[in-house]
């Protein structure tokens, strides 16, 4: 919040903002550790991973193993990057390790350590920092991507952005910061996260599968070993279950009542089965607490003189918005 409210108003790219934000609360979630400020060193370590994501996303090579000889530097670079994400997550294995009270696990390495310990989780030290580096990398982007889509439209719709503070005023009021606990309570953002998601569509194709055995699938014969891609976006496009699929309207979530009504299995954005994201429950959570206590302080808007803001996405596993600029007025 300090960091959105030093730009004092003036235009600048949440990205950044946004991004050191969930990268310290799964610091904290996960290892207990966060950083203090966006300095030299975190920028160091964001940059690793970063650069990691995008290197091991798109290598041309595991898509045409010939390639190897002429991209071989970026693979050599992409090792470099894993192994030194693999020491920094070993190191502070160690220093759990060496302050490891089991009466009172402050953080989930704590808990994973313990359970290894107690021999009731059979993992190496490499196979834990692997699961920390897993959630760490899964965790951050998605999430960061999908607050940036937020914020992007609910400029582009502030009678959105008017009800939701509106929400938030009446639920949680300016005395205390809303909390994970007032989800329940605020149908409305709650909804909005959802089409925010839909809309937004962070990661079009996101995994790709293949058939273990011939089968069939909505009535086409499914040969074993074909390659199977899930098309997000035709999902949460589709106009049978979300009409006029264009349009920004968190309302579709909600009956009549006002209760929320999850989308289900009418868009699959954090898949589906046994391979779900397990983060979604985090996720959902992280998101709704960042939204809220932003739109608790701060109103997003266009800058002055400034009457649309960029169309279109980056490409990428993970797709953000072409980067933009806004104001937070403060309320
Ligand atoms: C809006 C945020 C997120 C979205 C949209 C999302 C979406 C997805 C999707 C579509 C998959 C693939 C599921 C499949 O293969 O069927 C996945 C897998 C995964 N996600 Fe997420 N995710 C999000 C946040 C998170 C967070 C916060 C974490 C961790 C803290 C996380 C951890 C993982 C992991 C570890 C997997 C791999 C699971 C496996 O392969 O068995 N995700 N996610």
């Amino acid at each position: 919040m300090q960091d959105v409210a030093s730009n004092h108003g003036n235009p600048f790219d949440p990205h950044h903002v946004i991004e050191f934000c969930y990268i310290n609360i799964i610091g904290i979630w996960l290892y207990g550790k966060m950083f203090q400020q966006r300095d030299e060193q975190y920028f160091k370590w964001a940059g690793t991973f970063v650069r990691r994501l995008e290197l091991g996303s798109c290598l041309l090579v595991d898509w045409f193993p010939s390639l190897a000889y002429i991209t071989s530097a970026e693979v050599k670079e992409l090792k470099g990057l894993v192994q030194t994400m693999m020491d920094w997550h070993m190191k502070l294995l160690e220093e759990h390790r060496q302050t490891l009270n089991e009466s009172s696990p402050r953080d989930f390495l704590d808990h994973l350590l313990i359970q290894q310990q107690k021999g009731k989780l059979m993992v190496s030290n490499t196979d834990i920092c692997s699961v920390l580096d897993d959630l760490q990398s899964a965790g951050f982007d998605t999430v960061t991507a999908n607050t940036i889509w937020g914020i992007q439209l609910l400029v582009q719709n502030p009678d959105v952005q008017k009800k939701l503070q509106a929400e938030i005023d009446e639920v949680v009021g300016s005395g205390r910061a809303p909390t994970t606990k007032d989800r329940r309570n605020m149908p409305y953002l709650e909804a909005t996260l959802w089409e925010i998601q839909r809309v937004g569509i962070i990661a079009p194709v996101p995994c790709i599968r293949a058939a273990m055995n011939d089968t069939t699938i909505g009535g086409f014969d499914v040969p074993k070993d074909t390659v199977l891609l899930v098309n997000h976006t035709k999902m949460a496009m589709n106009p049978i279950n979300f009409p006029q699929p264009q349009k920004f309207d968190p309302s579709r979530y909600l009956d009549e009542n006002g209760v929320v009504v999850a989308p289900d299995k009418k868009m699959m954005l954090f898949g589906n089965g046994f391979r779900i994201c397990p983060g979604m429950q985090i996720a959902r959570d992280m998101m709704f607490t960042v939204m809220a206590n932003l739109l608790q302080r701060f109103t997003f808007q266009l800058p002055e003189g400034v009457t649309a803001l960029p169309v279109g996405r980056n490409d990428g596993l993970i797709q953000y918005p072409r980067s933009y600029k806004i104001t937070a007025i403060p309320r």
